[in-house]
């Protein structure tokens, strides 16, 4: 069987150099990689579609073929769409319409045959996975990763702020194709319960999917790569990696506290993680602060609390509103924010700061599943999680507790979700050793790969006609963009706050 990944953004780099740097690298880029990969060897032939960007930004995206080294079966190809140079998710739309599907389809004619089935990755995977089943038959799954709705309803979108924030984030084009991705897929493939039952049930996609028809959702758990997150491993720079922490730590932390514990978090610099509300929970505790650094690890930046970041909407919604708490609350020498080379290196620097009794803190306003606290717990950390998030319902599971749930929006109770496991040994050792065996017995690629090939298989054996309810029409704009059909504020309104 031969099977399409279809994930436009980002990009798939065989070392995996831009993990921790690159600003469209996330959850989603390592979920395909390491589920193209777990199905590879599994057998089955996988191709991981995306665009091709010729920048010397980021020279290593520029070839039409790449491969994994030492793995068969995966090929990634790079297919043209519009611009040459990277270009965020949000722009890419127009761009997979005119250039990205087509170049798909073309390629697929030169070789012969297109994939079986598509997987279809976020958004704008879905739009692709719609218009080649639209013209091609060619069936597929829809993995969101991440809802629109959801993230509009965090950022606390009102009347008011609806067209500014529509000037980014394109939330119109946005809702309207995840609703076409749900409702055309052939099975829409998600983290968690709360994810299928909660974050698909929103208003915004009304009518687009039945959330309670099992026949058209799978829950399928993501996992972790235990060969880089474990206690047990060591990345090809270790010490160089606990040198280069020890130096940032120095850089920007009082030198009495150099040796604290750490409050840490990773992740990118994307307002809905809500590094803010954590920086607000050290500035309103006096505990956490007499006994640990607070450490934020973000792509891309050297020096963030010091650096402009390079996109002007990040810098004023997520570092300067940061540097006003610290500033004003006076935590300069206690707070550390630095980037670390790659995936290997965010693991050797979560085994350097386990040894130091530290938390990983996961806040976000919401998160639809969350790879950062796995990895984090894989890697020794115990963790304090966002309780918005789909990984809470596993969190808790048969009774047990494996992380501290802590409300997003409440600074104090983020605050005593952390002092819970700062400097309490009994606690942070009983959370980190029984979170790190949950985590690393329960979340293999494996798996997920295995719930993926059962659900295809299913798919493919069942007569197109039964998988769907009433099609949604697809929106001129998907069909030929022109900036007068754009969805507008109107319709942009309607979905998202009802008629
Ligand atoms: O500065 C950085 C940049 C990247 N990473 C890595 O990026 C990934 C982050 O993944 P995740 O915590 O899952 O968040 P998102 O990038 O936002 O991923 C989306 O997709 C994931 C997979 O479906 C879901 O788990 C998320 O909830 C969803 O928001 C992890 O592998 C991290 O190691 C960092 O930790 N720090
Ligand atoms: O915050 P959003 O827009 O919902 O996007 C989440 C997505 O962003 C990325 O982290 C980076 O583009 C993806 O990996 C992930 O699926």
């Amino acid at each position: 069987m031969h099977i399409g990944f279809l994930n436009p953004q980002g990009n798939f780099d065989p070392y995996d150099r831009y993990i921790t740097e690159h600003p469209d690298f996330g959850g989603q880029l390592v979920y395909v990689k390491q589920l193209a990969i777990a199905i590879a060897s599994l057998g089955y032939h996988v191709d991981i579609l995306t665009r091709q960007v010729v920048d010397p930004e980021w020279p290593e995206f520029a070839e039409p073929f790449d491969a994994y080294p030492g793995v068969a079966n995966v090929r990634i190809v790079r297919l043209p769409a519009g611009p040459k140079e990277f270009l965020r998710k949000e722009l890419l739309w127009p761009y997979l319409v005119r250039d990205w599907v087509p170049n798909i389809l073309k390629f697929y004619q030169d070789e012969g045959a297109l994939p079986d089935i598509m997987t279809a990755h976020y958004s704008d995977g879905g739009l692709a996975g719609v218009l080649i089943e639209e013209k091609t038959g060619t069936p597929f799954t829809f993995t969101a990763h991440s809802l629109g709705a959801q993230k509009m309803d965090k950022m606390k979108v009102s009347p008011d702020n609806i067209a500014q924030l529509n000037e980014y984030y394109y939330f119109g084009r946005r809702l309207m194709v995840e609703r076409l991705s749900m409702n055309r897929s052939a099975i829409n493939i998600t983290n968690t319960k709360l994810e299928r039952f909660k974050q698909y049930s929103h208003q915004a996609y009304r009518d687009a999917v039945n959330v309670d028809d099992d026949t058209r959702f799978a829950v399928i758990p993501p996992g972790v790569d235990p060969a880089l997150f474990s206690t047990n491993v060591c990345a090809y720079n270790e010490e160089a990696i606990y040198q280069l922490v020890t130096d940032r730590i120095a850089r920007d932390i009082t030198e009495s506290r150099r040796d604290f514990p750490a409050i840490l978090a990773s992740s990118r610099l994307d307002p809905k993680k809500n590094l803010l509300g954590l920086v607000k929970a050290f500035a309103y505790s006096q505990t956490l602060q007499e006994q640990a650094n607070l450490i934020l690890i973000t792509a891309g930046l050297e020096n963030p609390l010091h650096e402009q970041a390079k996109d002007k909407q990040t810098e004023q919604t997520v570092l300067v509103p940061i540097r006003e708490v610290i500033q004003n609350h006076n935590l300069w020498g206690k707070i550390s924010a630095f980037c670390v080379p790659d995936h290997p290196a965010l693991a050797a620097t979560y085994r350097f700061l386990a040894k130091r009794r530290s938390v990983f803190a996961l806040t976000s306003l919401f998160e639809p599943f969350g790879l950062a606290p796995l990895e984090a717990a894989a890697a020794g950390l115990p963790v304090v999680v966002t309780d918005n998030s789909g990984i809470r319902e596993n969190l808790q599971e048969g009774g047990n507790e494996y992380g501290v749930l802590v409300n997003p929006d409440e600074p104090a109770d983020i605050a005593r979700g952390l002092e819970r496991l700062i400097g309490n040994t009994e606690e942070w050792e009983r959370l980190a050793r029984d979170t790190q065996y949950w985590v690393l017995n329960n979340y293999t690629w494996e798996s997920t790969a295995q719930g993926y090939l059962s659900a295809i298989a299913q798919i493919l054996s069942s007569p197109k006609i039964s998988r769907r309810a009433e099609l949604l029409p697809i929106h001129p704009f998907f069909l030929n963009p022109q900036l007068d059909d754009d969805i507008s504020l109107e319709e942009l309104s309607r979905l998202y706050f009802g008629d």
